[in-house]
């Protein structure tokens, strides 16, 4: 693995490393600027300060001045859905009567600021500033919501015939959610047939219309019979970007629509039995993610499902303010994904909401194989206990768990836990150790969750379990497209700029180990003038949330973000994912690659292999199945012609198992790399000479003479053939050269690398065991020659002392 790149050089990743030749700006330009920003190493400040790396100081400070210009308005963090507060059942329905009246009202015209399904739209607000008129709404909103509801109990008590009410009134509702459901919907009625040979709830078919779409994916048609219609408990694996989150959120869904109809009917058919707890809405289902944007995610994507449908679902995750969403807690939703840590915050604290888990009938683990991994722990395993134990039938005991309610026998609902991932079938050994654990799980309560069967036992999973498993043999996607390129630890972020401004076209994602790396890595792309975001776990929670949604919001956007988001983000189209520094884990390679090439579009991800970084990279590809990777092609035209012989040697020197020693001594390095320390005059200059040097396009240190295809001249070309054309106008002036060196270029687009990829990416060998043996070959063949140089020299000598015996 590559150790993280220095704060101080431009090129060098080793922090005892001087400073080496900028290998990507181009030959003119170096001269002037390339060598100076690296004199800038360990500089003193105008404030006098020690500077930590000139670059943040270039990228004025450490998170680029980022982190201050966060401020994020959370009103998205409201809840959508029915969300008609504490009055419970009768005051819900009420809420859907009311939304009926409005939506009549709309037709007639009548209603101003109607919008579709504005009329149960509860939004968070700002307390700061209109705090007190917004009270005094809400207040007169309530009061005339509790009037409605009045009118309508009335209008219902009035009824004679009771159940045929009822039944019409549960009609007249669905219509109205259906109504509201319609507005927008992207399929046809006959388009979703796939959906109801599932027999998807009709409101569902409603909401995957509006969502456009047409079919289940596979891993959710082979998921929602057995969770939706058997009630059985399920552990999901199928390929990143493959619909895992529906997977689950769809039964959960159709689970809680079907009992609210049933509880309806029943509340209707005698009112003598219900109990008064069920008119409390419990929580049902509890989602828990290993990070906070996947949370996030997964919310907003099951609110989406659940728009129009009188469910709420509402994150909880950490970092943001704790008592809003303890407001978000009172409106009782009946989905909360939320990461272990605030969720177990909440809950230690007693939270009402969340304590009362007698009618959860969810408990779902997303990518439950990282919720396992340290850091999650003990909040997961606390989480856990307060759950109401599971006998292993569909019977649930409560009042066994020290912290959980006891409740009446009647409100006991079966539970259903879901764990899903897109590497939990990693090895085939593991699969066959989960079943066998379901199986024959020892009666006593295990407190280890460190592994899948383990965790799943204690979170109550049946031994009926359905195992889904979509894993083929490669687990990444079908249309990821695979590369690498070989560079030094120095040429990482010259290898990473070329490609950033030679192709940079499209959502890009480069993935670091560490902070410190991504920390260097994100200053010096601003410097050069890049604009990168950045999302690791040492920033604000409201900073990483703004960077997710401005990397959502921009087709362009590039993300320099920590292995925390390699997980299950999900966004349109990134085109390409860069590995800076390789993962420590296969799985964390599947889960970054997986970014890219979702929902069946193609992607490319492209890794930075350095020497130090090729056993590991080796037994990736082993353990990928991976006999050969495509080499990314890269121009080395781009590139000054000592960093390719420097490149070009020690690749040779490495296939050959020799280690190239450099010239200087390490006390000469450490001499000039101190002599190098720059003031704060030096570092303005240097400032001066690379915004002066970022004014030129990156340009090739020659252009080919060969014609130039493509539909139109790209921005960069056009710069390149004008600063080419300086260039040579100057020269003929001295010279009078260039007369047989014309050439004409009728137009070249600036290609993404996927389309470089495809056009000139080379198959190259990374069996460990081939590379193993093409080393021993060439061990062979050195020692062979080294052999035969040695018995020729002896013979060489035993002839001269032949001939010196004869003369
Ligand atoms: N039936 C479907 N048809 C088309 N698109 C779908 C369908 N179901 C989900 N999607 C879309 O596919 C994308 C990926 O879904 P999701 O995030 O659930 O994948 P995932 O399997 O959880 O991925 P990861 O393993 O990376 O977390 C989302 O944008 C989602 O809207």
């Amino acid at each position: 693995m590559a150790a993280a790149p220095p704060p101080l050089q431009l090129q060098s990743s080793d922090p005892s490393t001087p400073p080496q030749e900028s290998s990507l700006i181009p030959k003119g330009k170096k001269s002037r600027g390339a060598k100076k920003p690296k004199r800038a190493a360990a500089s003193t400040s105008s404030a006098g300060t020690m500077v930590e790396d000139p670059f943040l100081v270039l990228a004025g400070g450490k998170e680029g001045g980022f982190l201050e210009l966060e401020e994020i308005d959370e009103a998205d963090f409201g809840i959508f859905g029915g969300a008609v507060e504490d009055l419970g059942e009768v005051e819900r329905k009420a809420g859907k009567y009311q939304k009926k009246k409005k939506r009549k009202k709309r037709k007639r015209g009548d209603d101003d600021n109607a919008l579709p399904g504005d009329g149960d739209l509860v939004v968070e607000c700002d307390e700061e500033g209109e705090k007190g008129e917004k009270r005094v709404k809400k207040k007169k909103k309530r009061n005339r919501k509790k009037r409605k509801v009045k009118e309508m109990e009335e209008n219902l008590e009035s009824k004679e015939d009771v159940s045929d009410d009822n039944v019409e009134d549960m009609q007249d509702d669905n219509d109205s959610m259906e109504q509201d459901n319609n507005d927008g919907l992207i399929l046809g009625e006959d388009e979703v047939y796939a959906w109801r040979e599932l027999r998807l709830h009709p409101l569902l078919i409603t909401a995957v219309r509006r969502l456009g779409f047409k079919e289940p994916t596979p891993i959710q048609k082979a998921c929602f019979p057995a969770a939706a219609h058997q009630g059985k408990d399920v552990i999901g694996a199928a390929e990143t970007g493959s619909g895992k989150t529906l997977a689950f959120g769809l039964p959960i869904l159709q689970r809680l629509l079907e009992e609210q109809e049933k509880a309806m009917r029943l509340s209707r058919e005698d009112e003598s039995t219900q109990d008064e707890n069920s008119k409390e809405s419990p929580l049902r289902a509890l989602i828990l993610t290993p990070t906070r944007e996947l949370a996030k995610q997964v919310c907003d994507h099951l609110k989406e499902a659940a728009k129009f449908l009188g469910i709420q679902v509402v994150p909880i995750v950490g970092g943001l303010s704790m008592e809003k969403q303890e407001r978000l807690l009172k409106r009782k939703p009946e989905i909360v994904v939320g990461t272990p840590g605030r969720l177990w915050e909440l809950m230690s604290t007693g939270n009402r909401h969340l304590i009362k888990l007698h009618s959860l009938s969810f408990f779902v683990l997303d990518e439950a194989d990282r919720m396992i991994e340290r850091g999650h722990f003990h909040e997961l395993q606390s989480i856990i206990e307060m759950l109401p134990v599971t006998n292993g039938s569909d019977e649930q005991t409560v009042g066994t768990t020290t912290s959980c309610e006891t409740v009446p026998i009647l409100q006991i609902k079966k539970r259903q836990t879901f764990v899903f991932s897109a590497t939990l079938a990693l090895s085939a050994n593991f699969r066959k150790k989960l079943k066998r654990g379901l199986v024959t799980a020892k009666a006593s309560a295990s407190t280890d969750l460190s592994s899948i069967e383990a965790l799943s036992k204690q979170a109550g999973m049946k031994p009926n379990a359905e195992i889904v498993d979509l894993t083929k043999a490669s687990i990444l996607p079908e249309k990821l497209e695979e590369s690498f390129i070989e560079c030094s630890d120095d040429d990482k972020d010259a290898y990473l700029y070329y490609i950033l401004s030679v192709h940079g076209q499209g959502r890009t994602i480069i993935f670091c180990t560490s902070i410190a790396a991504l920390r260097h890595l994100s200053s010096i792309l601003r410097v050069l003038g890049i604009n990168v975001l950045t999302n690791h776990a040492q920033m604000q929670q409201r900073a990483r949330m703004k960077a997710v949604d401005r990397f959502r919001e921009s087709e362009n956007s590039i993300l320099v973000a920590t292995d925390g988001f390699a997980r299950g983000m999900d966004f349109d189209d990134v085109r390409t994912v860069i590995h800076y520094q390789l993962p420590h884990s296969t799985d964390v390679y599947i889960h970054r690659s997986g970014r890219t090439a979702r929902k069946s579009m193609a992607g490319c991800s492209i890794a930075l292999i350095s020497p130090a970084d090729k056993a590991k990279f080796y037994s990736l590809c082993k353990s990928l199945s991976k006999e050969n990777l495509q080499q990314f092609p890269v121009d080395h035209a781009y590139m000054p012609a000592e960093n390719v012989n420097k490149s070009w040697l020690q690749r040779n020197a490495e296939s050959m198992g020799l280690v190239l020693e450099t010239s200087d001594s390490e006390e000469e390095r450490v001499q000039e790399h101190k002599q190098r320390k720059a003031t704060s005059v030096h570092l303005q200059k240097l400032q001066q000479d690379l915004s002066e040097l970022l004014q030129r396009p990156l340009q090739p240190k020659t252009f080919s003479r060969r014609y130039l295809a493509g539909a139109g001249v790209s921005p960069l070309l056009q710069k390149q053939l004008e600063e080419l054309s300086k260039r040579n106008v100057k020269g003929s002036a001295s010279v009078n050269a260039n007369k047989g060196s014309r050439f004409v270029v009728i137009g070249q687009d600036q290609i993404e690398p996927l389309q470089a990829l495809q056009n000139s990416g080379q198959e190259v060998c990374v069996s460990i065991d081939k590379q193993r043996e093409k080393r021993r070959l060439a061990e062979n063949w050195r020692l062979k020659k080294q052999k035969e140089k040695k018995s020729t020299r002896e013979q060489k000598r035993k002839e001269k002392r032949k001939a010196k015996e004869r003369d």
